[in-house]
């Protein structure tokens, strides 16, 4: 034999596959032996698999349980049918008219049946089998040991079969024995077998790191429902009741209504004439209905206007970080949920210049050097501006959206200073910060990728 596998080794050497593994690799290391490795990869039928394999697939049971058609209502009675009938639409062998169900194939024999029948690797539909968990997947590893002509010169030369003390006692130390000992020499070559320890989810190691920058500079954190009425999503917001986004195809809308707070009318009037501003408002009717309708938060600048109405007097700086919902395509940079960082601040004589003081300053400590401002336009803030960062190979990136509260907005709840606010994207930060072209990384269980993301260091783990 010249090849033998380590069970065998094993067996004649009266000890454990493993230890002669680990031995091999020493003798390796010393290039005395040759040790390979196989990897044999099984497939087998589970229980179910082996179910179908005798009846057949569930689809071809109900298939074969009627002529050329059937009602619905007959067919969900078959025991198949509460797999089989998926199956049949989706390998297109039926449709369904008005509660019939009709053949519209001849259903040939497909690969997953025959594999099914004939189970070996590499066989077409052994996938589709995979997939529906009628076949599992074994994965064995042997290893195999020869002696190199090294090892072999040694034999002829005669061995040293003294053992080797792989570890010390007290008594050999204490005797002196230790001294007439061979001794084990630690092989610091080998690369030990990678060890993943929990850690936190590499997209929450930034949202920490961006809440203790916060809380660095004096932030306090404010927290919000997810489900919000239009009044404080968008109404207080001073956003007409007519503007796009509140239409059904950006906005999540939920069978559900929420009273309106006390002091309503005054939002209610600035919409209408402005109120007792300075506003002359958006004219036309408000209505009630609209403002109650409720909604899956389409920003988090709604809690902003909430906590200044809880906070009316005294200065503020706050902020959340929350997820959002619009009604987007998925592509790899929309997704219809992310999240916002969303801040106010409010004080006596803050200003512009503070406004983007305090978003530089935030850019910065995340890592953005340069940062600058775009004017934009949100219905709620005057002046209005964008900042953008400037990263290396994609030039200034638009991170959200900033400006201060106009006085439709914070009127109504007596708000005395002037507030500055901003909502920025969360998710296009991370994005940046780790290389990713697809935001949908973020919210995939990738096992590989969140083990080899590196753990923030800024942060404890
Ligand atoms: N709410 C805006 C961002 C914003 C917040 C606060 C002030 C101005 C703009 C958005 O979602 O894009």
């Amino acid at each position: 034999m010249d090849r033998p596998n380590v069970v065998y080794l094993a067996r004649i050497m009266d000890t454990t596959p493993e230890a002669v593994v680990q031995h091999a690799v020493l003798l390796e290391s010393k290039k005395l032996c040759d040790l390979q490795k196989k990897v044999t990869v099984e497939y087998r039928l589970t229980r179910e698999g082996e179910k179908y394999a005798s009846e057949g697939l569930p689809e071809r049971v109900l298939f074969e349980s009627f002529e050329n058609a059937i009602p619905m209502k007959e067919l969900q009675k078959h025991p198949s049918s509460k797999l089989g009938i998926g199956w049949l639409r989706k390998k297109g062998w039926i449709a369904i008219r008005e509660g019939i169900v009709e053949k519209i194939s001849d259903a040939p024999i497909g690969d997953d049946e025959k594999a099914l029948k004939d189970l070996k690797p590499g066989v077409p539909g052994l996938d589709e089998l995979l997939k529906r968990k009628l076949v599992e997947e074994t994965e064995t590893t042997d290893y195999f040991v020869s002696i190199t002509t090294e090892g072999e010169v040694l034999v002829e030369t005669g061995l040293d079969l003294r053992m080797e003390a792989g570890t010390l006692t007290s008594e050999q130390i204490r005797t002196g024995e230790w001294e007439n000992l061979k001794l084990r020499r630690y092989n610091v070559t080998t690369p030990p077998k990678r060890i993943y320890a929990g850690k936190k989810h590499p997209y929450q190691q930034l949202i920490d790191e961006m809440r203790s920058v916060l809380l660095e500079m004096g932030f306090t954190e404010m927290y919000g429902e997810i489900v919000q009425s239009s009044f404080w999503n968008f109404d207080a917001l001073f956003q007409p009741q007519d503007h796009p986004a509140r239409e059904m195809q950006d906005t999540f809308f939920l069978d559900m209504e929420e009273k309106l707070p006390e002091n309503y009318e005054a939002v209610r009037d600035i919409h209408e004439f402005g109120g007792d501003t300075s506003s002359v408002g958006w004219g036309g009717k408000w209505k009630e209905e609209k403002a109650r309708q409720c909604v899956l938060r389409t920003h988090t600048t709604g809690l902003s206007i909430q906590y200044l109405k809880d906070h009316p007097d005294e200065p503020a700086k706050a902020f959340c970080i929350g997820r959002v919902y619009r009604r987007e395509a998925i592509d790899p940079t929309h997704t219809p949920e992310f999240e916002q960082l969303e801040g106010i601040v409010m004080d006596r004589d803050v200003s512009f210049r503070h406004l983007m003081g305090f978003l530089k300053e935030f850019y910065h400590r995340m890592g953005f050097e340069n940062v600058r401002f775009r004017p934009a336009y949100f219905p709620y803030t005057e002046p209005s501006v964008e900042p953008e960062v400037y990263v290396e190979g994609l030039g200034w990136v638009e991170l959200g959206g900033a400006g201060i509260f106009r006085e439709e907005v914070t009127a109504p709840w007596g708000v005395k200073y002037p507030v500055l606010a901003w909502g920025l994207g969360v998710s296009r930060v991370a994005m940046l910060k780790m290389g990713l072209k697809d935001l949908r990384q973020l919210y995939k269980s990738d096992v590989d990728w969140i083990r080899n993301s590196p753990v923030n260091r800024k942060e404890e783990i």
